[in-house]
């Protein structure tokens, strides 16, 4: 690509704002498809997950997970003195996830693959224009947003400017807390807060709903409290932090009118956006939103395409791999299918897991479709009872009586984000749940459940 001189427009054919998975994906893909692309990149090319969210939480998680095993050795193997070293952890998250949280494998990457990489903040200035600190960039064809989040921290007296934690601190600890407050019970909060606590913080997580990950079924919401407390870890649903303090190298986190107190404190009480700040409002798009709207091709207005997070389809990875393919056959006119969101799947990847895929029960009701559900234990089923110390879990499935497919499906349990994958096809492909019943489950599997489950629909 020719060098252009700094405030001189430089034109290709896309630029890419924000390179999170899905627009590092899309801009390598349009890339060696023979566009001329930049990938404009405020941090590190990747985004959130590689660096702060999904790779370092789940090397913590499968280390917690580890000691968690160890622990349950007594009575099931034998005997096992268990001695957690973070150190382990925090030298594999920098050594193997992140190095040193720096990109340049990635960047290089990008450009091996024939794009350009602009470091800096980008703003759209004008239609099919992006701007980079002094450069100036036209992009012919379009702009791919893939903005992302970042942590929103609420506006709670004395929490500015005290050295809270968010998912980034946290990912970046080479020490464990004595003690450690988590400010918000979704998937954040709750995957951090187990993790922590197997490596001996003494962790109390507040969440201001009434129940842990509010936003799945209310089961495995209350299995997650029961797991949690059982391990030692103090649950505080329906409460909201008025106040908080850093004094003496200690959080206190005032709670309905009672301290809490942490040497740490994590705030995981969301992700915002900056769209505003981005220039959505030039396609006179509202710069206040929270989400971009898109269409089934991810258009979101004439030359601009938006994935990821930003989009407000599910906060994951998979869908933000998931949409850069469908703008990226958009892009280049290869057509294919459109987006379709009814068979999102998502896991929770605390102790059980905790999978999920499509509609709640409740989500299936409040659409006014004839639901039917059916559930079974894991600890009843041969493999949870042959598994014991840790069989928690449950398969909970939604069923559109009418049609008599499967909407929606939990899967909790040892493995449950595993399990989901046959439920998740279930939803996907809409396979009639007569079918699912006389279905050949492979024996002692825990996915063996799902069979069980299925006989268990019935209309309540
Ligand atoms: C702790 C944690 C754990 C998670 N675990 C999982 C998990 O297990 N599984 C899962 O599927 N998802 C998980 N997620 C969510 C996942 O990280 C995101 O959904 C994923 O990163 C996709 O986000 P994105 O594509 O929207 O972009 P992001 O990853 O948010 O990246 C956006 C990029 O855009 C850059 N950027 C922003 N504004 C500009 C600008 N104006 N100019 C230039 N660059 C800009 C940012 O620097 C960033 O690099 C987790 C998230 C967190 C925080
Ligand atoms: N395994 C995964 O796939 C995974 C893991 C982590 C994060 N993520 C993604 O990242 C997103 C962000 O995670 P998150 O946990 O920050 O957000 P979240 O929306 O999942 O959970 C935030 C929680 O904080 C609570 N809350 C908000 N304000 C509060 C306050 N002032 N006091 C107490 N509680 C408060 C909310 O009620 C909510 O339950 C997730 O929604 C998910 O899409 C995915």
């Amino acid at each position: 690509m020719a060098a252009h001189k700094a405030g001189e427009p430089h034109e290709v054919d896309v630029v890419v704002v924000g390179m999170g998975p899905g627009g590092e994906d899309a801009a390598g893909r349009l890339a060696e498809a023979g566009l001329s692309v930049v990938g404009v990149e405020a941090r590190l090319v990747g985004g959130e997950c590689p660096y702060y969210g999904c790779v370092p939480t789940k090397m913590m998680i499968r280390a917690s997970d580890l000691l968690a095993e160890g622990r349950r050795i007594p009575g099931m193997a034998g005997d096992a003195r268990v001695a957690a070293d973070w150190s382990q952890v925090a030298k594999r998250i920098r050594e193997e996830a992140t190095d040193s949280w720096d990109d340049r494998v990635s960047a290089e990457r990008f450009e091996d693959r024939g794009g350009r990489l602009v470091r800096g903040y980008g703003r759209i200035t004008a239609p099919g224009e992006v701007t980079v600190g002094d450069r100036v960039l036209r992009a012919r064809r379009g702009i791919v947003l893939n903005t992302g989040t970042e942590p929103a921290v609420p506006p709670i007296d004395g929490l500015e400017g005290t050295p809270f934690w968010t998912n980034r601190e946290a990912v970046e600890t080479e020490t464990v807390p004595a003690s450690l407050v988590v400010l918000g019970g979704g998937a954040i909060g709750t995957e951090m807060a187990q993790a922590f606590s197997r490596f001996g913080s003494r962790v109390t997580v507040v969440e201001s709903r009434d129940r842990l990950l509010a936003v799945e079924e209310p089961e495995a919401c209350d299995l997650l409290r029961e797991v949690f407390e059982r391990e030692g870890i103090t649950v505080r649903t329906g409460a909201r932090a008025t106040a908080v303090r850093h004094e003496d190298g200690a959080f206190t986190v005032d709670v309905g009118g009672e301290p809490i107190i942490g040497e740490r404190l994590l705030v995981a009480t969301g992700r915002r956006t900056r769209l505003g700040e981005i220039g959505v409002g030039v396609y006179g798009l509202d710069g206040d939103a929270r989400s971009i709207e898109v269409d089934e091709r991810m258009r979101a207005a004439d030359g601009l395409w938006a994935i990821g997070d930003i989009t407000g389809k599910g906060a994951f990875t998979h869908v933000s791999m998931y949409q850069a393919d469908i703008a990226v056959r958009d892009i280049l006119g290869e057509g294919g299918p459109a987006a379709d969101y009814r068979a999102v799947s998502r896991v929770t990847f605390t102790d059980p897991e905790v999978g999920a895929v499509g509609l709640t029960e409740a989500q299936a009701r409040e659409q006014g479709l004839d639901v039917r559900t059916g559930s079974t234990p894991i600890p009843e089923s041969a493999r949870g009872w042959i598994h014991k110390a840790g069989n928690d879990g449950f398969i909970k499935l939604v069923e559109d009586a009418d049609r008599g497919v499967l909407i929606g499906a939990t899967s909790a349990g040892p493995a449950g984000g595993e399990v989901l994958g046959a439920l998740s096809v279930a939803v996907h492909a809409e396979v009639p749940t007569e079918r699912l019943q006389h279905m050949i489950y492979a024996y002692p599997t825990f996915h063996r459940a799902i069979g069980v489950a299925v006989k268990n629909l019935s209309a309540r």
